[in-house]
């Protein structure tokens, strides 16, 4: 009987692979099979992170490599020492991102780029150099952005997340299409809430976590490790024929009021 091909024996590169999903996602791709780069800025959250990969799978499936995604040079570093560490790059997925609840009127511009060079210039940067690689040596590979459904729902609070998001999701189906027929292709998962990294400051709060749970046709929080399964089938040979897709894991949540149901949980009532 065929069974699923999946990421066993694959390289793959996880940006914001310290942070609380990209340290999941990370993790249960190696228990999938792959060997991993996790990269960001720091040094020592991602040290931990190969390390306690290491522990529990055997040394040499993971590897920290500092990057920032803003600066193409340093991801053109990261992309070589990924290639060394790992042999071949057969993945790239593009979790890194930042994010700070702020009303629009109140953002400022500054404000604005800091969170739209990270999540939507780093997600091209990282793409276009790991992605310009394999075009050029005329080989596949599968890249995966981290959406959440607010990429085209829109997430009052967070309007430079938002437009930075809603900028991949059209990233994911412009690259999708431009590049498919040369074997890389390019595709999202949109993942709900998950109690890690970023969703502290709302899914932390007791109360917020059993509203946010109520809200959710499937009853309960997503699993970091479910996005890590649904990211693993979007970079296994299994997906080549999904091109330009977004995966969304979110336990029906989006086919309900999303976001727009907590507004009023939001740091000052945005209206
Ligand atoms: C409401 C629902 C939310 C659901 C979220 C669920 C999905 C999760 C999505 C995620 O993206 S999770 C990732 C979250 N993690 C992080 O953001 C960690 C990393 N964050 C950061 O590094 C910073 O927050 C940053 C601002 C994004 C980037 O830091 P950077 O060092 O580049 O910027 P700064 O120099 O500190 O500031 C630049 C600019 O931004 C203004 N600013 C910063 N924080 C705030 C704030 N809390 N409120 C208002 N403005 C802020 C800061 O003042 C600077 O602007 P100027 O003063 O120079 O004009
Ligand atoms: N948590 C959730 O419920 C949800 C999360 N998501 C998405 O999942 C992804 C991860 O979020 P989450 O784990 O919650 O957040 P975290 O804050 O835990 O992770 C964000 C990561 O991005 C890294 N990063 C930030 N700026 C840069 C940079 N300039 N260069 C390189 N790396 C950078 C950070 O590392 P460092 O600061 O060391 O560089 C950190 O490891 C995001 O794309 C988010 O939008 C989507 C839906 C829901």
């Amino acid at each position: 009987m065929a069974t699923l091909s999946g990421v066993d024996g694959k390289g793959i590169i996880v940006t914001g692979g310290g942070g609380g999903l990209g340290s999941a996602m990370a993790a249960e791709l190696c228990r999938l099979g792959a060997r991993v780069v996790v990269c960001g800025r720091t040094e020592e959250t991602l040290g931990q992170v190969a390390e306690a990969i290491g522990a529990e799978l055997g040394d040499g499936r993971a590897f920290a490599v500092t990057v920032d995604v803003r600066d193409p040079a340093s991801v053109a570093a990261m992309a070589d020492r990924a290639t060394e560490l790992l042999g071949a790059v057969d993945g790239l997925v593009n979790n890194a991102s930042g994010l700070f609840p702020v009303k629009a009127e109140e953002l400022t511009p500054n404000g604005f780029d800091s969170v739209i060079k990270i999540v939507l210039n780093g997600t091209w940067h990282c793409t276009a150099e790991v992605a310009g690689r394999w075009l050029r040596a005329g080989r596949g590979g599968a890249v995966v952005n981290v959406l959440t459904p607010y990429a085209w729902m829109g997430a009052p609070g967070i309007v430079h997340n938002a437009s930075a998001k809603g900028g991949v999701l059209a990233m994911t189906r412009t690259l999708g299409a431009e590049w498919a027929g040369r074997g890389v292709r390019v595709n999202a998962v949109a993942p709900g809430w998950m109690p890690v990294g970023g969703t502290d400051f709302l899914a932390g709060d007791p109360r917020v976590r059993r509203r946010l749970i109520e809200a959710i046709p499937a009853g309960r929080l997503l699993r970091a490790e479910e996005t890590a399964r649904a990211t693993a089938y979007l970079l296994s040979d299994d997906a080549s024929y999904v091109v330009g897709e977004v995966l969304t894991i979110d336990g029906g949540h989006h086919l309900s009021k999303g976001l727009y149901e907590f507004l009023d949980e939001l740091p000052g009532r945005v209206s």
